[in-house]
């Protein structure tokens, strides 16, 4: 179990994380959703105890990081493929972590195996690793220790789609087994078919979470009238937040609330039904658009808060 509560890490004038809660049980995979820059990796570092939280707590298995005795034994953690050192080899590498959890050597030979890293890659110098290897070395040493818990950031970057197909597996073997993993990513999809649960994050703050089926399913109203221009008119007077989907608006309401939003303005609707996985995708589009710096496709966007996206 994860727990994170109201963290709230801020650099200077600049809030990385701004009041971020969520939970990870025993037996899920959540998926911690944002574009790049919005505080992934900020709130991966506070859970793992490496960087300092202004305000807030997180805890796994009920301790803060720091305070766990041995914590490779509790819960393996990826943050950066990179940070392994590259004059040791894959071997050495898992064989100095053994050594530093107290886990018995042949220990080393299984994680290997585990990960698919065969002797000839084992032996060679993590320098001369590609990013994918990397990963799966990042894998090996989470899973060394045995932990009940998995924190990992971006882990299927540098991967190719056989090598992203079996980290699923693994993954969801990892939670089916009772396990609890915690997995970043700036890509919806490649999360959506691994995860139970969703945290979506963008610009520090939380904007959406849930389990992922209703959150696909529960992504708003698509509402389409001959006059689009004159529709998303009415919708905003109405304070509804609305956006550009390519099949018509989607707004972050009930339809109940769209339909009565249109009939006020005299508008005839051609189409009004749940948004579906479009719903969420758009939501993350918006999110994307914003984090490059480039204007979202809509003209008045708000983003729905968790409240409203339930
Ligand atoms: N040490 C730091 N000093 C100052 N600002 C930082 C620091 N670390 C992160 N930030 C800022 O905090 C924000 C969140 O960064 P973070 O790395 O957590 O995002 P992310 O969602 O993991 O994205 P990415 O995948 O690009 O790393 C960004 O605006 C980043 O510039």
């Amino acid at each position: 179990m994860i727990e994170v509560a109201q963290l709230t890490k801020r650099y200077g004038r600049h809030t990385a994380v701004a009041d971020v809660s969520f939970r990870c049980e025993p037996g899920t995979v959540t998926g911690f959703l944002g574009p790049n820059g919005a505080g992934k990796s900020t709130t991966m570092r506070m859970i793992c105890g490496l960087t300092p939280p202004t305000a807030g707590s997180a805890t796994i298995t009920g301790q803060p990081y720091r305070q766990l005795p041995n914590p490779g034994r509790t819960v393996g953690v990826l943050l950066d493929a990179s940070a392994q050192h590259a004059g040791r080899t894959g071997r050495e590498v898992l064989t100095v972590a053994a050594a530093t959890m107290g886990v018995h050597q042949r220990m080393v030979g299984e994680a290997l195996d585990r990960v698919g890293l065969n002797a000839v890659a084992a032996k060679r110098r993590v320098r001369a690793y590609s990013l994918g290897m990397r990963q799966r070395l990042g894998l090996a040493h989470a899973l060394l220790g045995d932990p009940r818990v998995l924190v990992l950031d971006e882990p299927a970057n540098g991967l190719d789609p056989e090598g992203i197909f079996w980290m699923r597996g693994l993954l969801r073997d990892f939670a089916d087994r009772g396990g609890t993993v915690l997995l970043s990513s700036h890509l919806l999809r490649e999360v959506e078919a691994v995860a139970d649960r969703l945290v979506v994050i963008g610009g520090g703050r939380i904007v959406s979470q849930g389990d992922k089926d209703e959150l696909l399913a529960g992504g708003g109203t698509l509402v389409r009238a001959r006059d689009r221009a004159a529709l998303r008119g009415a919708l905003q007077r109405a304070g509804l937040p609305v956006s550009d989907g390519t099949e018509g608006l989607l707004v972050h309401a009930d339809s109940e609330a769209v339909g009565l939003a249109a009939a006020t303005a005299g508008i005839a609707l051609t189409e009004l039904r749940p948004a579906g996985a479009g719903g969420l995708e758009q939501l993350f589009l918006t999110l994307t658009a914003e984090a490059n710096g480039s204007r979202p496709a809509a003209a008045n966007i708000s983003l729905p808060t968790e409240e409203a996206v339930r």
